[in-house]
């Protein structure tokens, strides 16, 4: 079947995020700039340069076939990888004008504004309020009563405390895997960071499980800066402002969603959004 530039995706819904919220609706604000950002595992050179921006209050969507560096992009950006010796970056990172890739900002002050969330919920074997409150307490000193309100509050921004208000004392393990994500989710924003990572945080969920990530996503972008890795195209259109498309380790076409999945420009990126890809 020949498919033309501008075909979606056999099944792609185009009600994207961005065709509800047009981008002109509010001025865009710039919340990180890669600037020819490099990553090496050892001599590998995973990231080859990647320059864009990701904007406040904007979902930004990392597409591409299996080891393009979407992960590794999402890793760069609260420097997970410098726990490793033999892993290192290359180009500027600024979030809020300052470099994050450079040592004078300390690890915990960056954890602190960016916080991540991966593809299989990672409770900790605890409760479901001290998963919160053992997040908040890292960062911050909090008065007890105080900390009730900062746990209820994170637990009803993730759309979670209605389910859980009764077993707070219940362990964070004993939810369901969706549960489990929303409580990560909850976990990650209680600490107040500005920007939020999500590395395929649906992709272990069934479809129920599935939508309410995506909701809240949505939801979430009203107070957030937000890059979400996705293998599901679908789920990048409905949940998107923004969507990056990468090969290879290089940025290949980066863009509003809607025009990104209707017109796009590079013959990679019409080969990957009609499920040309081979
Ligand atoms: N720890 C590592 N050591 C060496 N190479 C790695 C390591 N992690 C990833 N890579 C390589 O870096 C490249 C980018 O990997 P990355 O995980 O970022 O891709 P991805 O786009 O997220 O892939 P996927 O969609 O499969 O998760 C791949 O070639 C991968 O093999």
């Amino acid at each position: 079947m020949t498919m033309t530039a501008g075909t979606p995706a056999e099944g792609m819904s185009m009600e994207s995020k961005s065709m509800q919220r047009p981008a002109a609706e509010a001025a865009e604000v710039e919340k990180i700039q890669i600037k020819d950002l490099r990553f090496y595992y050892e001599d590998y050179e995973a990231l080859k340069g990647v320059t864009l921006t990701l904007h406040d209050k904007r979902v930004t969507a990392f597409i591409g076939p299996s080891g393009c560096g979407k992960s590794t992009l999402l890793r760069v950006l609260n420097r997970i990888y410098a726990l490793y010796p033999r892993q290192h970056a290359t180009g500027e990172v600024l979030l809020d004008g300052r470099n994050l890739l450079s040592k004078d900002i300390h690890v915990d002050s960056l954890r602190a504004q960016v916080g991540m969330v991966f593809q299989k919920p990672t409770p900790f074997p605890m409760s479901i309020y001290d998963n919160i409150a053992f997040g908040i307490r890292l960062h911050e000193r909090v008065p007890g009563s105080e900390m009730d309100d900062r746990v209820e509050s994170a637990l009803r921004r993730a759309a979670l405390w209605d389910e859980v208000k009764d077993k707070l004392k219940a362990s964070g393990l004993s939810l369901s895997g969706g549960q489990q994500q929303r409580l990560c989710i909850a976990r990650a924003i209680a600490i107040k960071p500005s920007v939020l990572l999500l590395d395929e945080p649906a992709s272990a969920l069934d479809p129920i499980s599935t939508a309410k990530i995506e909701e809240l996503i949505a939801e979430l972008a009203s107070d957030f800066c937000i890059a979400i890795v996705t293998h599901n195209l679908q789920q990048a259109a409905r949940c998107s402002d923004y969507v990056a498309f990468m090969y290879l380790g290089e940025l290949i076409e980066f863009g509003p969603t809607e025009r990104i999945f209707s017109n796009p420009g590079h013959p990679k990126t019409v080969e990957y959004v009609t499920g040309r890809f081979g």
